[in-house]
């Protein structure tokens, strides 16, 4: 994850309008049960268990069960021609459309598990990366309640193995095995899959993005975006693309967030062309998502993104901070519980107990 404040201007950036929103909705705890509530702060009308509340947080699902009539000012809904799906906006953000529940349920459940399975496989990148040379199959590694190890060579050994389809694994020396499996004294770092694929904070498809430069290193492998994301990005970017122009997806970043997970203020500012969206497609667990202006000094819009929602930003709002400060977790969480009935085969109950606490971000963009 990206877009942390230095530690120097910490103290600096805390007087930012964004940051205080940032800290608002971070410390925001439900209201207790009925009949444990404090009477201190807290209590009174919208507010959480610290004191802070979210009357304020556009819920435009709640807009769009509303009907036209009930649009607060400064938001606009939008129709067009050949997209058959409603679209919001904000009128002094140009740029920047909502698509409330655009994917289905079923469409959630498929790019979920994209999401946890393909998406992670080399030679995407992935946070772990660095850590432990390429991963592959992590998701079966994990279901497996496989260790990864890293086994000591001795000379002239190189560890590597075929996986199923012919691949060569391993070429760095970690290797996945069963617990019962580890060899006495030859082991020197040892981590559960389950550990590693709870760390896991982002992956990279397409071209691949270097978070230490902040920008597209086109040398690194990289396959191209998959066609079927492709084909949905495309078809979602319509409503922020100049008439008659196709958005081209070059890349993507994948974004999971784990119960404790934000994403700081920042501004995507490493693609050529800023009048071309960043497609973002929101899975799993609600969160609050805000978008502030230009400056941190702009108070920021606070909004829910829930799973199947897709927000588009181009234009001006490309310019715009943005950041997502809390994710919600909880069974009471409607959006997942329609996902449990998808997500119900025996194979899927590992992809449902992580969805049921995470949130999973797909960001797909046009790199020139
Ligand atoms: O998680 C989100 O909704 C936003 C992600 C984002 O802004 C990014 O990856 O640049
Ligand atoms: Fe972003």
């Amino acid at each position: 994850m990206y877009g942390e404040t230095e530690p120097a201007a910490a103290a600096a950036a805390e007087r930012t309008a964004f940051r205080r929103a940032e800290k608002q909705y971070k410390l925001y705890k439900p209201p207790k049960p009925k009949g444990r509530a404090r009477s201190k702060r807290g209590s009174g009308q919208g507010g959480g268990g610290g004191g802070e509340d979210l009357s304020s947080v556009i819920d435009f699902h709640a807009l769009l069960a509303a009907g036209d009539g009930g649009l607060p000012a400064g938001i606009g809904r939008s129709e067009l021609a050949g997209f058959d799906r409603p679209i919001f906006c904000f009128l002094d953000r140009p740029g920047f459309y909502f698509i409330p529940g655009a994917l289905s349920i079923d469409e959630q459940c498929y790019w979920i598990k994209e999401s946890l399975k393909t998406f992670p496989q080399p030679p995407n990148r992935t946070n772990l990366t660095a850590l432990y040379g390429p991963i592959f199959d992590l998701l079966t590694a994990a279901k497996n309640q496989k260790i990864l190890v890293e086994v000591k060579k001795t000379d002239g050994q190189e560890i590597s193995e075929q996986n199923s389809d012919g691949r060569k694994i391993h070429s760095n020396n970690f290797k996945f095995i069963e617990d019962s499996e580890i060899p006495k004294g030859e082991v020197y770092r040892s981590t559960a899959a389950t550990t590693l694929f709870r760390k896991l904070r982002w992956s990279t498809l397409g071209l691949q993005f270097d978070w230490s430069k902040r920008n597209y290193d086109v040398s690194l492998a990289h396959n191209k975006i998959p066609d079927a994301l492709a084909a949905l990005a495309k078809m979602m970017a319509i409503p922020a693309m100049p008439s008659g122009e196709e958005f081209r997806p070059e890349a993507a970043i994948v974004n999971y967030y784990s119960p404790s997970d934000m994403l700081g203020g920042h501004v995507d500012d490493m693609e050529a062309d800023w009048t071309r969206p960043i497609v973002s497609i929101s899975l799993g667990c609600k969160c609050i998502f805000l978008l502030g202006g230009k400056t941190r000094d702009e108070i920021p819009i606070a909004m829910y993104l829930r799973s199947g929602d897709i927000v588009l930003m181009a234009g001006e709002t490309r310019e715009c901070f943005h950041g997502v400060p809390r994710i919600f977790t909880g069974s009471d969480d409607e959006e997942i519980s329609a996902l449990v009935s998808q997500l119900c085969g025996e194979d899927d109950s590992f992809i449902l107990n992580y969805i049921q606490n995470s949130r999973i971000n797909i960001n797909i963009r046009q790199v020139y």
